[in-house]
């Protein structure tokens, strides 16, 4: 695989895309917007979504999805919810089987779908892969070490997307398990507005350490309905994710729950950034599945309300402080 196409070219598809060209591979990075394609292809730096990173002079942009026809593999860096399009409009330039990575993290709200199900309906000649994993993308893009999970069911598949793309500051670990590496990804997005919410109510790291160990919980409950794997959940695309997106404003998720935290309104919030906040979104679908399956998930029913129903974040907050006590287990 020397030939890598990058489709969105947001903070995370940028910093992806500067990853692969630092592993040696011919990368063409597809943008939405005009002005980030002109803006990396004239002075290396995008300017809407990842200001102030110098990009390698390598790195070619283009607005032009054909220009990924060639490509021996394709990262697809949209927003989870406007996947389905995306997978859709690149199929109709792509070899097939050259394999659909996907880097969004989310599940698709109107359908209940994995991004990884929505690439087999759109995409059904291109086998889809995952890569997840506690990486923030400016981090990522300046080069600093950092570690991911790779998940293909194909292992020669795989094995052929690490070779490719890994790096020793970019280390990629196999997983033959593509649904649980995929809802870590999605589920931590929630808990880290719930940890945004705890930091931005002043309410301790007493409690944000609670929220982030019974929110793995909830990730474990719901991995089991999809048959994730516990050993991926455990992993880098869960755990390690988790902690990650937990403890840092850095992430754009656990930012949004501080500005809630603090008084702001969600409208406000979303009206003042063009970044998006996954877990936002996510927190509908994982809701819902939650109450079809009867699953015990308080901390994403407790997003949910606050953001989805508009109620008081305080009265939320003490109505699961005050919750019957329970086995740890
Ligand atoms: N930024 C990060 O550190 C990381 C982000 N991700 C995931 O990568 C995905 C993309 O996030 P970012 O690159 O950070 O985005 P971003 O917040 O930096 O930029 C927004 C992106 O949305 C795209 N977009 C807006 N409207 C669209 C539409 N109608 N159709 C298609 N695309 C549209 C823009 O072109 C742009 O690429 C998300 O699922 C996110 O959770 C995953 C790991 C790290
Ligand atoms: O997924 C991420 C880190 O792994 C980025 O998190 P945010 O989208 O919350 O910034």
């Amino acid at each position: 695989m020397k030939k890598i196409g990058v489709l969105g070219a947001g903070a995370w598809g940028t910093a992806l895309a500067t990853a692969a060209v630092r592993a040696g591979c011919d990368t063409v990075l597809w943008a939405r917007e005009a002005e980030v394609a002109a803006s990396i292809n004239a002075s290396h730096e995008n300017t809407l979504f990842l200001k102030g990173v110098a990009l390698p002079p390598a790195l070619r942009a283009t607005t032009d999805m054909a220009d990924l026809g060639d490509c021996d593999a394709i990262l697809i860096v949209s927003p989870a919810q406007h996947l389905r399009t995306m997978s859709a409009a690149l199929a109709a330039h792509v070899r097939h089987g050259v394999p659909f990575v996907i880097c969004s993290k989310g599940i698709e709200i109107s359908s209940g779908k994995l991004l990884s199900d929505v690439v087999t309906e759109t995409a059904p000649h291109n086998p889809p892969a995952v890569l997840s994993g506690p990486t923030f993308a400016a981090e990522v893009a300046q080069g600093l070490p950092c570690a991911l999970t790779l998940a293909c069911t194909d292992k020669a598949v795989g094995m052929a997307l690490v070779e490719a793309l890994g790096a020793p500051t970019f280390r990629l670990y196999y997983n033959e398990d593509i649904i649980g590496a995929q809802i870590g990804g999605a589920v931590k997005n929630v808990l880290a507005i719930a940890t945004g919410i705890v930091a931005g109510l002043g309410i301790g790291e007493n409690a944000r350490a609670a929220v982030i160990t019974r929110g793995l919980a909830e990730i474990v409950r719901f991995g089991e309905l999809f048959g994730a794997q516990a050993e991926t959940l455990m992993g880098l695309s869960g755990l390690g994710d988790l902690i990650l997106t937990c403890s840092s404003t850095q992430s754009r998720n656990m930012s949004l729950g501080k500005a809630i935290g603090e008084g702001q309104t969600l409208e406000s919030i979303m009206a003042s950034r063009n970044s998006i906040a996954e877990g936002a979104h996510t927190v509908e679908i994982v809701y819902k599945i939650a109450q079809d399956n009867n699953l015990d998930m308080p901390i994403t029913e407790s997003v949910y309300h606050i953001l989805k129903e508009n109620r008081d974040v305080r009265s939320v907050t003490e109505a699961l402080l005050a919750r019957p006590f329970t086995d740890e287990s």
